[in-house]
């Protein structure tokens, strides 16, 4: 493959993109050596290099990242992780207790546990969602987002996707 396995994610601790490559099990701030502009520009993840998710967001915005565990209520009770999600919610909102506590405000912990754990796509960029408004995600998601600080951690709260904590970033 022409970018030999490169893609970008956002380091939520920093709040900038990084090159990472699953296959060499590498890290790097820098691009890497070796890809051309326009193959840095089709790597998954770009969007964090150019506008939206990396700069500041619109006025109105908010940015935020999330750890969400399904359980069989969830209205897709299946993720990357888990194909057939059968946990009650009860046993959900104890996992998610458990990773509340080991988090402790770390927003590094944050996005190891939810790049490890959480049940939602964002798990590939250690939870982080990019940037958005009113209207666009859950209401419930919504509320808890935007009357969380920036840096802020909400309590678990629930969706039709599942239960979640959410990190307030931007
Ligand atoms: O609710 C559904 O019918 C299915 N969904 C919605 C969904 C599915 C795939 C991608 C994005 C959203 C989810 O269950 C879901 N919700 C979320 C979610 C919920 C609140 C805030 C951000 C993401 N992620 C996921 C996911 O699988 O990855």
């Amino acid at each position: 493959m022409a970018d030999q396995g490169w893609e970008i994610r956002m380091s939520n601790s920093r709040g900038v993109p990084y090159f990472y490559n699953a296959q060499k099990n590498l890290s790097c701030w820098d691009r890497p050596d070796g890809l051309t502009d326009e193959q840095i520009r089709a790597l998954p993840g770009a969007e964090y290099l150019t506008g939206g998710a990396a700069s500041g967001g619109a006025p109105g915005q908010v940015r935020a990242s999330h750890l969400l565990v399904k359980h069989s209520g969830s209205r897709r009770p299946s993720s990357w992780r888990e194909a057939n999600i059968t946990r009650s919610k009860d046993e959900a909102v104890e996992i998610l207790r458990g990773y509340q506590s080991e988090i402790s405000g770390s927003a590094e912990k944050f996005a190891e546990l939810a790049g490890k754990y959480s049940d939602c796509n964002s798990a590939r960029n250690g939870g982080d969602l990019g940037w958005f408004g009113h209207g666009q995600m859950q209401k419930p998601f919504e509320d808890a987002t935007f009357a969380l600080p920036v840096g802020g951690m909400s309590d678990v709260i629930s969706t039709d996707s599942g239960v979640h904590l959410i990190l307030r970033t931007g």
